[in-house]
């Protein structure tokens, strides 16, 4: 064994020594942070392998010595006091002081080479920073306990411009020619482990100046040599946050949040091909249409250097561009496509949303249909900007929005002479429904009840539906329903983003029953973000998050069954459906999501929710334009609605199998991540191991539930 060998070999078992069986603090994934032991060093990764045990499985991590340190600042301590007998007390020389107890190994003259490559390539002038760099990070590496201490003078600052001076005891040997690449390798590892550590210290030992982890990352990655020549200071390893922040590159500021990642989506985009929607665009006659809606990026995101991560490239297309880290901490991003009918990028105006998304439907209430328009979204998304108009700091201009401009064409089809005949006329209803029940926003906010007729009829006994004869009127009556809506976020009980508001406008004919012509219902939906939040405690908003669950996936069944001609719809399952039944039934009903995301990476969880969501509203609609093969479906006003012989546990099953569906999905895609991150990575399948069975059992269990929703379905069906 040579030399250099024998004293890499002592390095590692020494800090093996100190590091092993202790329990240090980790970061899990989840922001979680717990005590696990540590199991082994790897100083060629410089990184050191936990374990910890949950739910009485054993489970394990390889974690970056820089984050290691930096969770666990006593760890240094902890090393120094192993390694150095009397600490050096000047604070001013806190790090030389630590340099100083550093021992580096002191080889035997004879093993020493009479010229290092640091030397021979100096003399050469062809001096390589990284020969530099090499020793010095040798200097630096705390540790190499086992040779016999140097005296601090021999030991500490080298001279750092040139090599030549470099003390002897501090290069390395001379290798035999064959291995020197292997060597070469060897000591660029030896010289990261050094640097992560030199990373932590400054991590932990000056945490004003350092910023978040990307910074540290940056100072390991983009450290330069004329820097890496002033190395003789542990300090001076890094690139100062100041010239971090100064830095600027092709994407601009080195200082946002996130750069790396912001740098990546940028370099992802300019592969991108851009066809946006455009007004000369075809309307397809989709009869269940699904699409998507970004807005910009808004002041307080811009102000916060929040990054975009949605992408439109246009023709229904959109890029989700999700950042990760791998286990190594390496940044990647799953960039993740979706189909929509159509795609809306930031600077599609409403005008533009509503030609592809309502106009059709507008036309088609005039063939008789039942139109319903949903915007569904996250808080903030854009919602009521689309449906009830675009906002001028607090001031919405209602008549931009999309309830104004359906209105507008209502009275202008009205006016065509193609309609005249039919001799009709418009009524509005404008309601509310917050924890399954019904406001109406005309009426100082009635509360109303929902009834069901023999002919399984749905009413809103006592709702509101005013005559209008221009689309004034119409946008008068949303500016009051919106005000009233609006008021009703600071009452204890109701808050806007966590109602559905529901704009109705009803042809009828102007004949003495007043008969049903058509009817179009634009719905701004509750926003979906706090859907899945179960962390609060608080009775009403544990009630009020179950009622916006079970109508979204209410909602979400019906329009599906919708889809697939299912002459079953599950519209009992919540109010909204309710209020919405005639929506949903037979031919002549007519569907458009408009799915709205913001593009932040902050909400970036929240806008994978809503896109999954769309997805499975249009998943099974391949086929489900207008002029489809559509299965002929009872017609409207029949009382053989199958669902008057179900009985209502038929549709806790149903929204139980939805509900285990979610699951299963969620669960096949971490399974899918995780695999995928022991591929790209050097993830060790002992510790990957737990994990994926873990996930594989949460997985079973689900099915197994799902199996069981699905049989009491059947025999709830079969009335067993
Ligand atoms: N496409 C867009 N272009 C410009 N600004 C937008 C766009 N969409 C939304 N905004 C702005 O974002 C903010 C939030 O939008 P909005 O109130 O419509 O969200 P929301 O989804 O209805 O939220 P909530 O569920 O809380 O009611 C508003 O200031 C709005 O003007």
């Amino acid at each position: 064994m040579s030399s250099i060998e024998l004293r890499e070999t002592n390095m590692d078992a020494n800090l093996s020594r100190l590091l092993v069986g202790l329990s240090v603090h980790i970061s899990r994934s989840d922001g979680r942070v717990h005590l696990a032991k540590v199991k082994s060093v790897d100083l060629v990764k410089s990184t050191v392998m936990v374990e910890w045990y949950e739910r009485k499985i054993c489970r394990g991590k390889e974690v970056d010595m820089s984050e290691l340190c930096k969770l666990n600042p006593d760890l240094l301590d902890h090393i120094n006091a192993a390694e150095t007998p009397a600490p050096v007390p000047d604070k001013s020389q806190k790090y030389e002081g630590r340099l100083r107890s550093s021992r580096i190994p002191a080889l035997p003259s004879s093993s020493v080479p009479a010229v290092s490559e640091a030397e021979e390539a100096g003399r050469q002038g062809t001096h390589d920073a990284r020969f530099v760099t090499r020793s010095q990070a040798r200097q630096t590496c705390l540790f190499q306990p086992q040779a016999p201490v140097s005296s601090p003078a021999s030991t500490s600052e080298p001279s750092r411009a040139n090599p030549e001076t470099i003390h002897p005891e501090l290069n390395p040997p001379s290798v035999p020619t064959n291995s020197v690449s292997l060597e070469q390798q060897r000591r660029k590892n030896e010289q990261k482990a050094a640097a992560a550590l030199q990373e932590a210290v400054k991590a932990t030992e000056e945490p004003p100046r350092m910023p978040p982890t990307s910074a540290v990352r940056v100072s390991r990655k983009s450290v330069a040599p004329h820097e890496i020549n002033k190395v003789g200071k542990r300090t001076s390893c890094f690139i100062k946050p100041s010239e971090v922040q100064t830095k600027r590159g092709k994407f601009g500021e080195a200082s946002r949040p996130n750069q790396k990642f912001y740098e990546m989506i940028q370099v992802f985009r300019e592969t991108l091909e851009y066809i946006p929607i455009s007004s000369t665009d075809v309307v397809e006659p989709y009869r269940i249409c699904v699409c998507v809606r970004k807005r910009p990026l808004n002041k307080q995101e811009v102000g916060r250097k929040e990054i975009d991560v949605v992408s439109i490239p246009g023709k229904g297309k959109l890029l989700v561009h999700e950042p990760k880290h791998k286990v190594d901490l390496t940044k990647y991003l799953d960039n993740q496509v979706f189909h929509f009918d159509y795609s809306f990028d930031e600077t599609a105006a409403n005008d533009l949303v509503y030609r592809f998304t309502a106009k059709p439907l507008v036309q088609s209430i005039f063939d008789g249909c039942m139109a319903t328009c949903f915007a569904y979204g996250q808080t903030g998304s854009g919602k009521t900007h689309t449906m009830g108009g675009d906002f001028t700091g607090k001031q919405q201009n209602s008549a931009k929005g999309i309830y104004a401009l359906a209105a507008q064409d209502v009275f202008a089809y009205l006016g065509n002479r193609k309609y005249s005949n039919l001799d009709l006329s418009a009524y509005v209803s404008f309601f509310e429904i917050y924890n399954g029940k019904v406001y109406d926003l005309l009426n100082k906010k009635a509360k109303l009840r929902v009834l069901e007729d023999d002919r399984q009829q749905v009413q809103v006994v006592g709702l509101e539906e005013v005559f209008v004869t221009a689309a004034e009127d119409v946008i008068k009556m949303i500016q009051a329903g919106s005000a009233c809506r609006t008021s009703g976020q600071t009452s204890a009980n109701a808050n806007s983003s966590r109602s559905h508001a529901i704009l109705q406008i009803v042809l009828r004919r102007n004949d003495r029953n007043n008969t049903l012509h058509g009817k179009f219902s634009l719905v701004d939906l509750a926003g979906n973000e706090r859907g899945t939040d179960v962390s609060s405690n608080d009775r009403s908003t544990l009630v009020e998050t179950a009622e916006i669950n079970r109508s979204l996936l209410a909602l979400k069944e019906c329009i599906r069954s919708l889809g697939k001609n299912s002459d079953h719809i599950p519209f009992r399952m919540s109010t909204l459906t309710k209020v919405l039944r005639d929506s949903f039934i037979g031919e002549k009903s007519r569907t458009c999501m408009i799915a709205m995301v913001s593009p932040g990476m902050a909400s970036c969880e929240y806008t994978m929710n809503t896109l999954r969501y769309a997805d499975r509203v249009k998943e099974l609609n391949g086929n489900s334009k207008a002029n489809g093969a559509a299965k002929a479906q009872e017609p409207i006003n029949s009382s053989s609605d199958e669902e008057s012989v179900v009985d209502a546990s038929v549709y806790d099953a149903i929204s139980q199998v939805s509900d285990l569906e979610e699951k299963v999905y969620v669960q096949l895609r971490k399974g899918i991540e995780l695999v995928k991150m022991m591929e790209e990575t050097s993830y060790n399948i002992e510790t990957g191991l737990p994990d994926l069975i873990d996930h594989s059992q949460k997985l079973h269990d689900t099915l197994l539930a799902l199996q069981s929703a699905v049989d009491k379905e059947r025999m709830a069906r079969l009335n067993i």
